[in-house]
């Protein structure tokens, strides 16, 4: 146990003698739009005010990615609440910087801040200034919450949020619970109502705009179980649900353990959400959640990317995503558990497109399987560490070696294995050719027709490609029925870091205008020229649907099977393929794009 402390002595003290170091910490801005940070100068200063950790550097040297390789680094994830917006007409192209419409037919209840309020002017008078006389809070920051303004942030709040923050604490996610819980009340915009009926971890994964009713805004806000017959690991999602808190009772234990503090109110709170929805009520072990997919040993590295080491773990792969650390990992900031989370429902969100129940109306594989999403921390382990340097000295990795302290924390996505990435398949003929071009096309259509989804960077390291036995796969786009040719070639797409999706819920996207790097790639190169025309098609309104992004990938997908990929083909192949690049500039949208008469000979059409 750490060391006990008078909370509220220290934070009296830190704004009476730290008033400067306060000021210097980010503001708290709670259910707020995240700020965009320029890479070049407040990104910068933001990491310069974190403690940067020396990297080591990978057995060989290879070259290391370059800043517009590296560029998802300073993205923030976004996401809007479907629930708090009125507007309910189908998706046109917004003004710049207009909300975006929720899903058809969904009546949109505006949430109700009244009871909050109460109940936080009830918490500021309840003897705070007994316990704490002497400072005053400064800053009162505002709250906003779709149109809705509460422009009180609570005093308790904002004064532990910022000592916490000045603490730069650790934060151990299970057992701090009794700051957690506060932490829950203070950050809450939504109603304070309990989630703990069974399908509180459905409504959260399983809701798409077809089905979802707006009511459900509170999914984000689990709050641990404290039942003591639960076992810690692996929770099921039905035993996730709120406790009452009495506050009072909360107040008068408010003498805390250091060590048991979270440096971040709101990140505390996105680390527990994000343990959550992964089913748990604590971090694993990496050996813990890798040994129910493989002989440990066994684990092969077989990928990186920027943020993502893929490792090989029986028929599995396990892609972990170092979190919430203060250093830099291959020259990029971590990502934050918040970020990770909406990764994380986003994974979920498309894995419902591979159910193929009679009643659903859209349905494909072509979208990786998310098999299961475990929440891990600790060092690397040896066995993975010596996977990695297999790796590196075969391949020469770009990614830092992993070194990682006692506490670090990651997220590791446990995917089905999708085979090579395009970059690396050899395709034989016209006919794999076609086959990629339609599935993706195909998969991309039912994904925008069932969420809205843009995938936004599907470059050829996104698309995965294995051979099989079966000549056709079965596709639902808005309830028809369709077969589609495969030739024996399987896609899967992967990497949604930059997609857009409206899970019903929410609208889940990463705001690109704070990443100006991405669009800074070289003239020419069809890849680059991709993020531009992407930009140009949202004029920088990411949180917009715009299903013609779809399309601008699937025109380089063509273009990359013309320039980039060498197969049997005639002259004739190539003038169909384009002129099938010619008219997809006309395209709106992936679906769009199924009618082209270049895919009809390998589309069936079942008749019910
Ligand atoms: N399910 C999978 N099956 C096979 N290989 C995979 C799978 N997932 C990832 N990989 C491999 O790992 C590499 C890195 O994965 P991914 O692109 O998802 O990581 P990332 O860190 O998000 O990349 P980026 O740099 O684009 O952000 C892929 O290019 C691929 O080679």
């Amino acid at each position: 146990m750490g060391e006990r402390v008078d909370l509220w002595a220290e934070i009296i003290e830190s704004e009476e003698e730290g008033g400067d170091r306060v000021k210097d910490i980010p503001k708290v801005e709670v259910y707020q739009r995240r700020k965009k940070l320029e890479k070049s100068s407040e990104a910068a200063d933001l990491i310069g005010a974190w403690s940067v950790k020396g990297t080591r550097t990978s057995l060989i040297n290879a070259p290391k990615r370059d800043s517009w390789t590296r560029s998802l680094s300073t993205r923030g994830r976004e996401s809007i609440a479907v629930g708090a917006y009125v507007n309910n007409q189908p998706q046109e192209k917004p003004a710049r910087r207009k909300k975006p419409a929720i899903p058809k037919g969904k009546a949109v209840k505006a949430p109700d801040f009244k009871k909050e309020k109460e109940y936080f002017h009830e918490v500021d008078a309840f003897e705070l200034l007994e316990e704490s006389p002497s400072p005053k809070t400064k800053n009162s920051s505002t709250w906003t919450a779709g149109e809705q303004v509460v422009p009180e942030l609570p005093h308790l709040s904002t004064r532990l949020e910022k000592w916490l923050i000045s603490k730069n604490l650790n934060r151990p996610c299970g057992p701090s619970s009794t700051l957690s819980k506060i932490l829950e009340y203070s950050n809450s915009t939504t109603r304070l109502e309990p989630i703990c009926d069974d399908d509180a971890f459905d409504s959260l994964a399983l809701r798409t705009p077809e089905n979802s009713s707006s009511s459900n805004t509170s999914i984000f806000r689990l709050i641990q179980s404290c039942d003591d017959d639960l076992n810690a690991e692996d929770v099921p999602f039905r035993k996730i649900k709120t406790e009452e808190i009495d506050l009072e009772d909360e107040l008068k234990r408010l003498s805390l353990t250091s060590d048991l503090i979270s440096p971040h109110l709101d990140f505390e709170k996105s680390f527990c959400d994000l343990l959550s929805a992964c089913g748990q009520m604590q971090p694993s072990s990496f050996m813990e959640a890798l040994s129910k997919f493989c002989e440990p040993e066994s684990i092969v590295k077989i990928g990186e990317g920027t943020y993502g080491e893929a490792f090989r773990a029986g028929t599995s792969v396990c892609k972990i995503v170092p979190i919430d650390g203060d250093f830099r990992v291959n020259g990029e900031i971590q990502k934050r558990a918040d970020e990770l989370l909406e990764e994380v429902i986003l994974s979920w969100t498309l894995n419902q497109l591979r159910e193929c129940e009679t009643e659903a109306q859209n349905s494909c594989l072509t979208f990786i399987k998310t098999q299961d999403i475990k929440v891990c921390q600790g060092p690397y382990d040896p066995i993975l560490i010596k996977a990695w340097e297999d790796w590196d000295a075969k391949h020469g990795s770009e990614n830092d070696h992993p070194d990682f302290p006692e506490k670090q924390c990651y997220v590791m996505f446990v995917l089905e294995h999708g085979g090579k990435d395009l970059e690396s398949f050899v395709l034989l003929n016209f006919d794999e050719a076609r086959s990629l071009l339609v599935q993706v096309m195909a998969g991309l259509a039912v994904a925008e027709a069932a969420f809205e989804f843009e995938h936004r960077d599907l470059h050829w390291g996104n698309i995965l490609l294995s051979r099989n036995n079966s000549s056709t796969q079965h596709f639902i786009l808005e309830g028809k029925q369709v077969f589609i040719k495969t030739f024996g070639i399987q896609i899967s797409i992967i990497d949604f870091t930059l997609s857009r999706i409206n899970t019903g819920e929410k609208i889940l996207f990463l705001d690109l205008t704070s990443d100006p790097y991405l669009f800074k790639g070289p003239k020419g190169d069809k890849q680059s020229e991709t993020y531009r025309k992407m930009k140009a098609v949202t004029e920088d309104c990411w949180e917009g649907h715009f299903a013609q992004t779809n399309v601008l990938w699937l025109i380089y997908l063509v273009d990359l099977v013309l320039t980039k990929k060498s197969f049997e083909r005639s002259s004739k192949d190539e003038r169909e393929l384009r002129s099938l690049k010619k008219r997809m500039e006309k395209y709106k949208s992936a679906k769009e794009a199924v009618s082209d008469p270049f895919f009809s000979d390998m589309l069936i059409f079942q008749i019910s």
